[in-house]
Parts: C-alpha cells; sequence; structure tokens
C-alpha cells in the first residue's frame, strides 16, 4: 500500500489514507516495462519518419526556414529517445504552452515524494501513466519548439489510414444510421432499447483500434461491426447498460413534466472508426430524444498517437462528405450541421495532463464544474479507464465507485477495451477465472467493459 499524496490530492489525503500502489514500469519484464522499453521508441521512431516524409512540404510553404525547423524537431525527438532508452532523468518544460507550469509543478510535486530508495524522475522509475503522458506533451514540445511547423501532427497519417482501411465497416453503420432514423418515430419502447443496446456495443468494440497498443499495425474494421455483435457478447466483462437505458429512458418520459433537457458528455478517445462509432451514437440519442444535449471532450494536442482532435473530427467530416455512396455523404452533411448548431465540442487541457481524475475538482476546477452540468457522461477508452481509478494495483473485487477515489461529477461509465492490467467491480473469482482460460486477457482489446457509477 502506498501513502496517498497529500500535495497533489489536498483533502482527498484526508478521506483515503492508504491506495494501492501505482502502475510502474520498474520491474523487468512487467508490462509497463515492456511496453516503456519496446512500444515507445517504435512511436518516436515513427514519429521520427514522418517529419522525414514532410520535408518536401515544409520546404514549399515555409522555404529554407521550414526545413532548419524540420531537422530541428527531428533532433529533438532523437534526444528525447535517448532521453527514454537510457533511463535519464525527465527534464521540465520549456515551451510557453499554458500548462508548461502545471507540468514542471507536478515533476517537482513528484521530486518532493521520493525517499531513499527511489531516486529519481525518470522513464523507469515513475509511475507508468506520468511516463507515457511525459512522452506525448514532450513529442509536442519538440514541434512547439520548431517554429514554422508547429501545427504539423505526426500522427495524422496514421489515424487518417485507419479511416481509410475501415471504408466498409465506416459504410455499414452511416446505412444503418440512416436507415434507423427513418423509422425511429415507428419504434416501441422494446424495439428502441434494442437499437440503444447495439450501437452502445458498436461503440465498445471501436475501441479496439487504438494504434498506441500496435504501433506498427492498423487495426481497421474489415468486417461488418453489427454482424459480429452477437459473438462478442460474451466478451463483456461487466455491462452495465441495463443502468444507462434506465437513467435515459426515464428522462425521456418524465422531460415533458420535469426535465428541460438530457445532457450527454462523450469523453472521446480514437480517431479514425472509433471516432465514427461515437458520431452515430450521438447522432442516434438525439434523433430518438433520449438526449437533448451533446457535448463532445477531445484533445487539443496529439496524444497517445490515435486520440481526436479538432482536426481530425473536421478531416473526417470532409472525407464523409466527399464519399460517393450517398449514406456516408449525408452523415457527414448532418454531422456538419449539428457541429455548428448543437453539438459542442470542447477541448480542455486537463484531458492532456498526467493527473488522474480523482484530483480534477482541484487541478481542473472549471472543467470540473463544467461536467456536474451533464446527465451521463461517458468515457472512451483505456486510457481514461486507468487515469479515472489513479492506474492503481487494484483488487478485481473493489467497487469501481470506490476505485474512483471521489470523482463523482455526474453519473458515469467507462467504455473501454481492456488493454492494460487494471480493472475493477468484477465478480468474485471471475478475474482468477479468466486469467486461467486466458492469461493475456486484460491486454489485448478482446474483453470490454460498460462500468457505470452514480445514483439512477
Ligand atoms: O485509451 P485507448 O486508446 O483505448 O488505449 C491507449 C493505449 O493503447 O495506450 C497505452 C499504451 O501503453 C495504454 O493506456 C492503452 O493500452
Ligand atoms: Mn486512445
Amino acid at each position: 500500500m502506498e501513502e496517498e499524496e497529500g500535495a497533489e490530492a489536498g483533502p482527498l489525503a484526508v478521506v483515503m489514507d492508504v491506495l494501492p500502489p501505482r502502475m510502474t514500469p520498474k520491474e523487468e519484464g512487467s508490462l509497463p516495462y515492456l511496453r516503456i522499453k519496446d512500444q515507445t521508441p517504435t512511436i518516436l521512431t515513427k514519429a521520427i519518419d514522418a517529419l522525414h516524409r514532410h520535408k518536401s512540404e515544409f520546404f514549399e510553404k515555409h522555404g529554407e526556414v521550414g526545413t532548419e525547423a524540420e531537422k530541428k524537431a527531428i533532433s529533438l525527438l532523437s534526444k528525447l529517445r535517448n532521453e527514454l532508452q537510457t533511463d535519464k532523468p525527465f527534464l521540465p518544460l520549456t515551451d510557453n504552452c499554458l500548462d508548461a507550469d502545471i507540468w514542471n509543478k507536478y515533476l517537482e510535486y513528484h521530486h518532493t515524494l521520493l525517499n531513499e530508495n527511489n531516486k529519481k524522475i525518470s522513464w523507469f522509475q515513475s509511475p507508468w501513466l506520468y511516463v507515457e503522458c511525459y512522452m506525448y506533451r514532450r513529442i509536442h514540445e519538440a514541434l512547439v519548439l520548431s517554429s514554422p511547423i508547429s501545427y504539423f501532427d505526426v500522427f495524422k497519417e496514421s489515424k487518417e489510414r485507419n479511416f481509410f482501411e475501415s471504408q466498409e465497416a465506416i459504410k455499414t453503420l452511416c446505412s444503418y444510421l440512416q436507415d434507423l432514423k427513418k423509422r425511429i418515430e415507428n419504434l416501441d419502447e422494446k424495439q428502441l432499447k434494442d437499437e440503444f443496446l447495439k450501437l452502445f456495443q458498436i461503440v465498445l468494440w471501436g475501441n479496439k483500434c487504438d494504434l498506441a497498443l500496435s504501433p506498427n499495425q492498423s487495426i481497421p474494421q474489415t468486417s461488418s461491426p453489427l454482424a459480429v455483435l452477437e459473438d462478442l457478447k460474451p466478451y463483456i466483462l461487466v455491462n452495465n447498460l441495463d443502468y444507462l437505458w434506465s437513467l435515459l429512458i426515464s428522462r425521456k418520459k418524465m422531460r415533458q413534466e420535469t426535465f428541460s433537457i438530457t445532457r450527454v458528455d462523450f469523453i472521446m478517445d480514437n480517431a479514425g472508426f472509433e471516432l465514427v462509432t461515437d458520431l452515430v451514437m450521438a447522432d442516434f440519442l438525439l434523433a430518438s430524444k433520449l438526449a437533448t444535449e451533446i457535448h463532445f471532450h477531445g484533445k487539443s494536442i496529439p496524444w497517445f498517437v490515435s486520440d481526436t482532435n479538432k482536426n481530425d473530427i473536421y478531416w473526417l467530416i470532409e472525407q464523409l462528405k466527399a464519399a460517393n455512396t450517398k449514406c456516408m455523404s449525408e452523415c457527414g452533411i448532418n454531422w456538419e450541421y449539428y457541429l455548428k448548431h448543437s453539438w459542442i465540442y470542447q477541448d480542455h487541457m486537463f484531458w492532456t495532463l498526467p493527473h488522474e481524475y480523482c484530483t480534477m475538482s482541484q487541478v481542473a476546477t472549471d472543467l470540473y464544474a463544467e461536467l456536474e452540468k451533464s446527465n451521463l457522461i461517458l468515457f472512451k477508452g483505456d486510457l481514461n479507464y486507468r487515469k479515472l481509478v489513479g492506474d492503481r494495483k487494484w483488487d478485481f473485487t473493489v467497487p469501481f465507485h470506490q476505485a474512483l477515489n471521489g470523482f463523482h461529477p455526474a453519473p458515469l461509465c467507462s467504455i473501454r477495451t481492456l488493454k492494460t492490467e487494471v480493472q475493477v467491480g468484477l465478480a468474485p473469482g471471475q478475474g482468477e477465472e479468466i486469467t486461467d482460460t486466458d492469461p493475456q486477457w486484460m491486454t489485448t482489446g478482446k474483453y470490454g467493459i460498460f462500468q457505470f457509477d452514480g445514483a439512477l
């Protein structure tokens, strides 16, 4: 057990005096160790390759200054890769971005936690969540310091490739949505619930597609995403979708008398196919009147290779509008309109800090207050889950509510395929039973959860 860090958690330290230790790459052979050792250098190498490939574009746009900037960014990223591989201490950020101060304070704070046996804040000695987030922030710093090409997203091409390679699945989904919207008014409650459950499962399995886990390969959705849902049901380890349905349908029924709005927030994860599933779900929630207001929360900088930022959404919509399949272009036109008029896109810097979510009410008071206005917050993906439960070595049976450690802005649900060894809220014996038949169950993205917390 680890002592809670008062400086970071503030008053929370009083509520929770002991917490399980955080995941860390310290131990050779552990999953965090292997991911930092093998996967992150590959991600950096691919980022460097992306800059190389755009050399002539930088020259055409900016002349010699562009070429110099490309060289500078490459040398900063190579230096970063070297720091990582030789386990050098973390350096403070030197750019002038708004969050640099918070990052540097976080580094200082981790220094204050050090004791005799734990000598430095470095790539293999620090909490894994911090190490990974720090790497993506340093990649951003390398670009920021390389003006005039600071705008360049080193992961853009991989995100775009995922979209193109998932064309068939995207077409199937768009066509399904357009057809569903035509008949939605005539569905009875049971039929509507069936569609709700079906689309949410598509959203869940869409999270298999992240690119940080397999930097060398894109995982496109080639088969029909709808046809495989029944076969995948046994892999849903926690299924609280009924709570989500009860919450939204009861608000819809009572809305006339009591509630004026039902607000659903998506804390988004990956671009490409997964993003399409989010937009399909949002469109369905509004068309079915299960929700009246949708907020999307994206990342403000390139993050964990495939995470969605504002440009990725607008790029996707342009692609859909230009598609020569009617259902896709219709989705593109509708979603562009919704983003102008009703869907709200926000990208708070907190989402790209290394902090676990139980600190949000102190570190990002404004964002916490914003989320308190929601009626249901959907946290997409593995990284969001790690931040929700603090990336700690919890027992499988610890209740989700407890692992959230005081983070309860509104009813929330994690929708995540398992890619790291963090999981709470399982039935007694459930985790051990799966380990017997499938020892890799926590890391392959084969299993998923819909895990809800909140009052109904
Ligand atoms: O959040 P996502 O996109 O579902 O997954 C992100 C991820 O692949 O990146 C990290 C790689 O080590 C892990 O947190 C996780 O496995
Ligand atoms: Mn992601």
